[in-house]
């Protein structure tokens, strides 16, 4: 039996941590309100894994999330995979329409939600409504969840389809997203590997830290790879948290630490002096790999 920590059911973290573990019959769902009790619960040894969002094509870096995994637990990245976030806007249809039956956006008075998922949507609630007020809250479905619970009061969330059938909501508006192909990147976190499905993609994530910021020295990291041909996804600085202006370097390898080069690329970024740390070394799933 694995046991999986993730936000609540009806979220997009639930909808994709579902297709990762597609087909797995002894597989336990810890639903958490809070994504800092996602993670506890693997630290706490109550989870096998937590399923972590990391990073948005509209919204970017997760940053909370990144962060947490750098600073706040040491739980190593197992697989990651990309899921869609189709978002919609949520109350009840009832409530909202004119005499003529009609949606009136005038009489929605707050809109909540995640606030990745609300970021997706800037555009559509800046044309719709572009007065009313907004509000952050833990999860999609934990915003659903607040529109259920207060009637009459003009809240309408941003969600998924799930969590509005859930909870016997209206999809006043559906695909509200800024941009079309709007995906979640997650991150399968916790000590043991995952091994239920295989792909030819693995990666490897570091975080760098230079031993002190002088002209070149990200070039000097950056050589070390580019030489050896090791192909870099994503590269971003992180704050230290210690100093103003002072980073750590995330970078993300499509390369195996069971290859001769990379880990030669790293011995030759440590022989200048950084310091590395290895977050994990996983495999990588598209949308469309998990199908
Ligand atoms: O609130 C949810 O539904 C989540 O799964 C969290 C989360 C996120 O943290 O980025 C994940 C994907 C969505 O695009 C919006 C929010």
């Amino acid at each position: 039996m694995k046991t999986i920590a993730l936000l609540p059911a009806g979220s997009v973290s639930d909808e994709a941590a579902k297709q990762l573990f597609a087909g797995e019959d002894r597989v336990e769902w810890k639903h958490h309100r809070l994504i800092a009790d996602v993670f506890q619960s693997t630290v706490n040894g109550i989870s096998d894994y937590s399923v972590i969002p990391i990073e948005n094509t509209i919204e970017g870096s997760v940053s909370l999330h990144m962060d947490w995994l750098v600073h706040e637990v040491d739980l190593p990245m197992q697989a990651e995979w990309v899921y869609p976030s189709i978002q919609n806007l949520i109350s009840r249809r009832s409530e909202l329409q004119n005499a003529a039956g009609e949606l009136d956006f005038s009489r929605i008075k707050k809109v909540i939600s995640h606030p990745v998922a609300m970021a997706q949507c800037l555009q559509f609630l800046r044309e719709h409504m572009p007065n009313v007020e907004t509000e952050h809250v833990s999860s999609t479905a934990e915003a659903v969840r607040i529109v259920r619970d207060h009637p009459g009061e003009g809240i309408a969330a941003i969600g998924t389809r799930i969590a509005a059938a859930n909870n016997g909501l209206d999809l006043l508006a559906t695909e509200i997203t800024d941009h079309d192909n709007n995906y979640t990147r997650f991150m399968l976190v916790g000590s043991e590997p995952y091994t239920a499905r295989k792909s030819d993609r693995i990666k490897t994530s570091i975080l760098v830290t230079l031993p002190e910021d002088y002209p070149g020295a990200l070039h000097q990291v950056l050589s070390a790879f580019a030489w050896r041909r090791i192909n870099l996804s994503r590269i971003e600085s992180r704050p230290t948290k210690k100093k103003l202006g002072n980073y750590y370097f995330y970078i993300e390898i499509e390369m195996s630490l069971d290859s001769v080069l990379l880990p030669a690329a790293l011995e030759e970024i440590e022989a200048i002096g950084c310091s590395i740390r290895v977050l994990g070394c996983y495999p990588s799933f598209t949308y469309e790999q998990l199908l």
